[in-house]
């Protein structure tokens, strides 16, 4: 053999072995999911579970908000306040949470208004959820606090069971993203990417303690991020949801995932707004854990099985053709019963809407991973960022502050 025969020989195997992994991450991911989200733990002596301090950061209204929010003031859990953080104080989001307040005396339940800058003091840093957060966070009496952004709607006793998960070595607990049932195609194209290419690596990340952070709904233990600088340290960060799970790992403790998904139930849905956030995400990922960059792209259905029908051609001379057609099928297949998972009940939408949904989300991934790299700059609710290796970020430009989605 030449030498650049050896070489090419050697990356087929290297690309081959890459493939075997990945058909086991989707079963590892199968076989956790079926056990994790099933899993129910008994709740102890009602005395005995610590008090939670919620911050929900809020920017705009959308038609869900009310009744998203409105879950939060009837859960079954005996100690909790609610801590509405919302930053303009001339967004109709106010009178939400004012309503609310009133509807439910009894649930104790605060307002705060305007980020810190406005306020006179200055920000904490570019973070504009980490700003809008820093006052709730400060006045937070428990030594529990659950950051839950505002698209997320919980059932009754999802914090209870968040609750049940923060043992003794686990310093954060956290939702999986996942959707509700809502109608339209674009939502049902959430919940494909929710349950099957997103979910697949979040399970399995998880299971191996791997750093796998979004931070739509996460339960931590104050003393660890104080220790960490308080949550102010954060402000830094665009991703801060990464770094604070990180701060959690380096100081020994674990990050765990609860039994129930994290139900996003935004009431606005189109492709645009959902692939822009994709694209965000990317960046996210590129900026903060480079090795993605590199892997992600890689492990897309539609790439992975182009390249694999070469390599399989190369090394055992099986048709390119019929092991891409093969590989697509299976993938799909793993994919469904992955989501039906994920999902614990019917799918709101037929098989055949599946296929529709997963190819559209399948072909159009790997172009959203094109563009996050073309444009580096991040635009998140109109403002605009530039994240340096390292997770470090700059804002680039400012929007006025009553930007909503
Ligand atoms: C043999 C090695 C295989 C490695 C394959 C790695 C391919 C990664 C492909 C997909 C990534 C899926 C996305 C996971 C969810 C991340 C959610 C997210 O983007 N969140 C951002 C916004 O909230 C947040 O700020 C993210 C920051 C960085 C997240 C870094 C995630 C690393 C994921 C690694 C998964 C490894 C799976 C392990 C397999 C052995
Ligand atoms: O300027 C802003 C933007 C957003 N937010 C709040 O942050 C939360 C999440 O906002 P969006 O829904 O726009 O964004 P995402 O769902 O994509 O966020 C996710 O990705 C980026 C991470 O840094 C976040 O922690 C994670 O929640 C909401 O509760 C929103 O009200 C602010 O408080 N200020």
């Amino acid at each position: 053999m030449e030498p650049a025969e050896y070489v090419i020989f050697g990356l087929c195997i290297v690309l081959f072995v890459g493939f075997i992994v990945n058909l086991l991450i989707h079963i590892l991911a199968i076989v956790y999911g079926k056990w994790k989200l099933s899993r129910k733990l008994s709740p102890p002596v009602v005395e005995d579970l610590p008090g939670i301090s919620i911050i929900k950061p809020l920017v705009g209204v959308d038609p869900n908000l009310f009744d998203n929010l409105e879950a939060y003031f009837n859960f079954k859990y005996p100690q909790y306040e609610i801590l509405f953080c919302i930053q303009d104080e001339l967004d109709s989001v106010i009178m939400i949470a004012q309503s609310l307040i009133l509807k439910y005396p009894k649930v104790d339940a605060k307002i705060f208004i305007g980020d810190t800058e406005l306020k006179g003091k200055k920000n904490v840093g570019v973070n504009p959820k980490i700003n809008n957060m820093i006052r709730g966070y400060e006045a937070a009496k428990y030594d529990l606090f659950l950051i839950s952004d505002s698209s997320i709607k919980m059932k009754e006793d999802t914090l209870m069971d968040m609750a049940l998960h923060m043992t003794e070595k686990i310093g954060l607990v956290q939702q999986m993203p996942f959707v509700c049932d809502r109608p339209g195609f674009v939502s049902h194209l959430e919940k494909i990417f929710f349950g099957t290419h997103h979910g697949k690596m979040y399970l399995v990340a998880n299971f191996l303690g791997i750093n796998c952070a979004s931070g739509m709904s996460t339960l931590f233990r104050k003393e660890i991020i104080e220790e960490a600088g308080g949550l102010a340290h954060f402000g830094k960060y665009l991703a801060e949801d990464y770094m604070l799970a990180q701060a959690v790992l380096d100081r020994g403790y674990k990050v765990l995932l609860c039994s129930q998904t994290a139900l996003q139930n935004s009431g606005y849905t189109s492709l645009t707004t959902f692939h822009d956030r994709l694209i965000r995400w990317t960046k996210l990922r590129n900026a903060t854990v480079v090795t993605t960059m590199f892997f992600e792209p890689i492990y897309q259905c539609i790439v992975q099985g182009l390249i694999m029908a070469f390599v399989t051609e190369y090394l055992f001379s099986w048709s390119p053709l019929v092991f891409f057609m093969v590989h697509v099928l299976i993938w799909f297949l793993l994919d469904y019963i992955l989501l039906s998972i994920i999902q614990q009940g019917p799918l709101p939408f037929s098989k055949f809407e599946f296929l529709v949904g997963w190819i559209l989300n399948e072909i159009s991934y790997p172009i959203l991973v094109c563009r996050a790299h073309w444009d580096p700059i991040i635009t998140w609710r109109s403002r605009k960022y530039k994240i340096r290796w390292g997770g470090i970020t700059t804002e680039v430009t400012s929007a006025p502050p009553s930007q909503s989605k």
